[in-house]
């Protein structure tokens, strides 16, 4: 199973969340306009005189590394009405997709995920109603004579029931008048099918998410402290084990620090976590002080020549100052072994906590100096939209995301495929 099929499957409650209430908007008000584009391809075959209008091209909507390759207008068949969204011709693929971690070049790394799939990028148009006959072929095998899609006029209406619903998959208000505005514009006035509609806010979710999409970069300095911070629960234990199990597939050598000496089950958790990931994780005594491991851990560390030392927090609510004030010592105990540590501080956030989830990155980032985020269970909610919320406001890195609870259920973040796997579009 590709890596998008795979994430298109597990977010599946975001995008069917999406899919149905669009499905319900474009039918309040819309009318069957035009044809189904599988049902075009099979009855094209005789050209038309006229090429069909160009749609017009908008490179400042286009993400970056994916630019828009020219279009070139395409004689139509006859029957075929002439608005219908074409296929774009795709960028090449890359041979690999990137880790949730980023090697310095001369490092090469093998990479454990699947060639990504591209949301094919289309303007779209109001296409007319018209009856298409099938082509002989199409008679012959029986196919429909006819596959129509409704379309719907854009306008303040619908605009406002589109943002309702990106409100309810946890996208915020601003975000998700960001995307409704964008995708709106030059359209308004025009009908759009349930189709359309996901194509163009999945190519603005993307454009928004393009600029946090940011694998963990690792640097020449060892060890290398990567602290991981976040609420209870949240993930942290497991997104460590995840990403030591990467690192070390990688070539590196990592050591693990159960930092929450508070719980003797979260330590044996994350003792679980190092044995699967075949990494040695330092403890301490029950009710010991984290800082004093994270110290022991740095010199530990050290004296092994580790490249990579990951520290787990004890989860805390934000309005725990005393566990909050435990943090800031943490990092200050660090910071005598090496003042540039911790090099990374990753905040493990839980996507079912929907719009919380802003609230925590404004506290975590008060006291911690969050360098980039790792967004856990997008699998199984309806509020993967908060990650869109979160990259527009804050514009922090986003490096990884858990779909799930087994040891490679960590994916590195892509805009392109997260946008069509929240918009439930087949690419
Ligand atoms: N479905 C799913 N479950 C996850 C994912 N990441 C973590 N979990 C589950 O979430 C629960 C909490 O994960 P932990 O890693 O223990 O979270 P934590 O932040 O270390 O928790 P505390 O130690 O209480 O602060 C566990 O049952 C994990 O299996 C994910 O990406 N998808």
């Amino acid at each position: 199973m590709s890596l998008f099929s795979k994430l298109k499957s597990r977010l599946m409650k975001s995008s069917s969340k999406i899919d149905e209430g669009l499905e319900a908007i474009v039918e309040d008000g819309g009318a069957e306009s035009g044809i189904e584009e599988a049902f075009v391809e099979e009855t094209s075959g005789t050209p038309k005189a006229e090429p069909a209008p160009v749609p017009e091209p908008e490179p400042e909507v286009v993400p970056e590394p994916h630019p828009d390759p020219e279009i070139v207008p395409q004689p139509l068949p006859e029957d075929q009405p002439v608005d219908v969204p074409q296929e774009l011709p795709v960028a090449p693929e890359p041979d690999v997709r990137p880790a949730p971690v980023e090697m310095p070049a001369e490092q090469p790394t093998e990479v454990p995920f699947e060639i990504p799939t591209e949301i094919p990028v289309e303007d779209v148009i109001e296409a007319p109603a018209e009856t298409v006959k099938p082509g002989f072929l199409g008679r012959l095998l029986g196919r429909k004579e006819q596959k129509t899609v409704t379309r719907r006029v854009l306008d303040d209406d619908m605009l406002e029931q589109l943002e309702e619903l990106l409100i309810t998959a946890d996208m915020g208000v601003e975000t998700s008048m960001r995307v409704t505005a964008a995708m709106a514009e030059g359209r308004y006035g025009k009908k759009l099918s349930v189709e359309e509609i996901k194509r163009l806010m999945a190519r603005e979710v993307a454009r928004i998410m393009e600029p946090v999409a940011k694998p963990m970069p690792l640097y020449r300095k060892t060890p290398q402290v990567v602290l991981v911070v976040g609420v209870n629960g949240s993930g942290k234990t497991t997104t460590i084990g995840k990403l030591a199990s990467q690192f070390k597939a990688a070539g590196k050598s990592v050591v693990i620090a159960a930092g929450d000496t508070f719980r003797a089950a979260a330590v044996e958790q994350l003792q679980v976590w190092g044995e699967r990931a075949g990494v040695p994780v330092l403890t301490a005594p029950e009710g010991s002080d984290p800082a004093s491991l994270a110290f022991d851990a740095m010199t530990k560390a050290q004296e092994s020549g580790a490249d990579l030392l990951m520290i787990d927090t004890a989860g805390r609510l934000q309005n725990r100052q005393d566990l909050m004030e435990e943090l800031a010592k943490i990092v200050r105990v660090i910071r005598k072994k090496d003042e540039t540590a911790p090099h990374n501080t990753l905040l493990v956030l839980d996507a079912t906590t929907g719009q919380n989830a802003l609230s925590q990155v404004e506290t975590f980032q008060k006291l911690a100096d969050v360098s980039g985020l790792v967004m856990t269970k997008l699998d199984g909610t309806a509020r993967g939209g908060v990650l869109v919320s979160l990259a527009d406001k804050f514009g922090l890195p986003i490096h990884a995301i858990g779909v799930g609870e087994q040891i490679d259920d960590l994916a590195p973040f892509d805009p392109e495929e997260f946008a069509a796997a929240l918009m439930g579009l087949e690419v």
